[in-house]
C-alpha cells in the first residue's frame, strides 16, 4: 500500500514571513486557511490584481499588499511563499526564484511545484490537528477536517490546561513524572 511520508512540523507563522503571489480565489483560499489556523500569521501579498473578498480579509489581518505585478526582491525576506496566479510561467517564475534562495514554496493545486502542502486543519484551544491526503485528495482532507471538528469536543482544551497544571505539581525525577501522567490519563484510551 502506497504511504503518506511527508513530515507534518507546527510553524510559528508569527515569527516567519510568507508572501503570497496573486490575489484571486486560489489566494483568497489559501489565505483564509492559513489565518484560520494562524490569525498572526505575517503576510505580504502581491498582485496586480486583488478580488475585493481578499482586500477585505487582508484588511480584518493587516495582511501587506503590493498592487503590483510580482518581482523577485519580494521574496527577499520571507522564508516561506505560496503561489497562486493564474499564469502558469508567472508560477513556475517563482518557485524557481525561492528555490534558488531556499525558501520553503507551496505552488497551489501544483504538488509537483510543492515543497510542502497545506492541509486540512482542527484547532481546539491548544489541541491541532493537521491531515494530509499526500496531495491527493483534498477533498478526503476537507471532509476529515469537517469530522474531526465535529468529533473532537471543545472542551478537550480543559483536559490540556488540567494536565499541564498537575504536570507542575507533580513531585519526582521525569520518570516519575512521565509514569504519573500517564496513569491518570490510560482511560481514555479504550483496551
Ligand atoms: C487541505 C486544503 C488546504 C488548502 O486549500 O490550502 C487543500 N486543498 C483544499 C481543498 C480543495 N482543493 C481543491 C478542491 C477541489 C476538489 C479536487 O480537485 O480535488 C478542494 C476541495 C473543496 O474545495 O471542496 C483543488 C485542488 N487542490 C489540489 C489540486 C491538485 C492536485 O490534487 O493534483 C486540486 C485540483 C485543481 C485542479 O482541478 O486543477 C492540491 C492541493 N490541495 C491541497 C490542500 C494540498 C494537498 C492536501 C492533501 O495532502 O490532502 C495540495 C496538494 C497542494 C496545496 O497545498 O495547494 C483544502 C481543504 C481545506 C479544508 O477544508 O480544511
Ligand atoms: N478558482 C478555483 O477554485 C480554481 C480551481 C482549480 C484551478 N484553478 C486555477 O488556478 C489559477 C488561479 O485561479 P484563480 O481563480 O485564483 O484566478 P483569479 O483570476 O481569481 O486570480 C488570478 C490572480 O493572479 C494574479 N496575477 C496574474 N499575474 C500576476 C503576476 N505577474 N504577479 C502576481 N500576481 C499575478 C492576478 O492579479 C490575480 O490576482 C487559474 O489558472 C485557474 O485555472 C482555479
Amino acid at each position: 500500500m502506497e504511504r503518506n511520508n511527508l513530515y507534518p512540523i507546527f510553524l510559528k507563522m508569527h515569527e516567519l514571513q510568507v508572501l503570497i503571489v496573486g490575489g484571486g480565489n486560489v489566494a483568497l483560499e489559501k489565505l483564509t486557511f492559513l489565518l484560520k489556523s494562524s490569525p498572526t500569521a505575517n503576510v505580504t501579498m502581491i498582485a496586480p490584481f486583488f478580488r475585493e473578498d481578499v482586500k477585505a480579509l487582508a484588511k480584518t489581518f493587516e495582511i501587506k499588499m503590493y498592487d503590483m505585478a510580482y518581482e523577485e526582491s519580494f521574496l527577499c525576506d520571507k522564508d516561506l511563499a505560496i503561489v497562486a496566479t493564474d499564469k502558469l510561467s508567472v508560477n513556475h517564475q517563482v518557485y524557481k526564484d525561492a528555490k534558488r534562495r531556499n525558501l520553503l514554496v507551496n505552488v497551489a493545486d501544483t504538488p509537483d511545484l510543492c515543497d510542502f502542502y497545506l492541509g486540512g486543519i482542527v484547532t481546539k484551544g491548544n489541541v491541532k490537528i493537521a491531515i494530509s491526503t499526500n496531495g491527493k485528495s483534498p477533498t478526503t482532507a476537507k471532509r476529515l477536517r469537517q469530522f474531526f471538528e465535529s468529533v473532537i469536543p471543545e472542551d478537550i482544551n480543559q483536559m490540556v490546561q488540567n494536565l499541564n497544571a498537575y504536570r507542575k505539581t507533580i513531585k519526582g525525577d521525569f520518570e516519575e513524572k512521565v509514569s504519573a501522567l500517564n496513569k491518570i490519563t490510560e482511560n481514555l484510551i479504550q483496551k
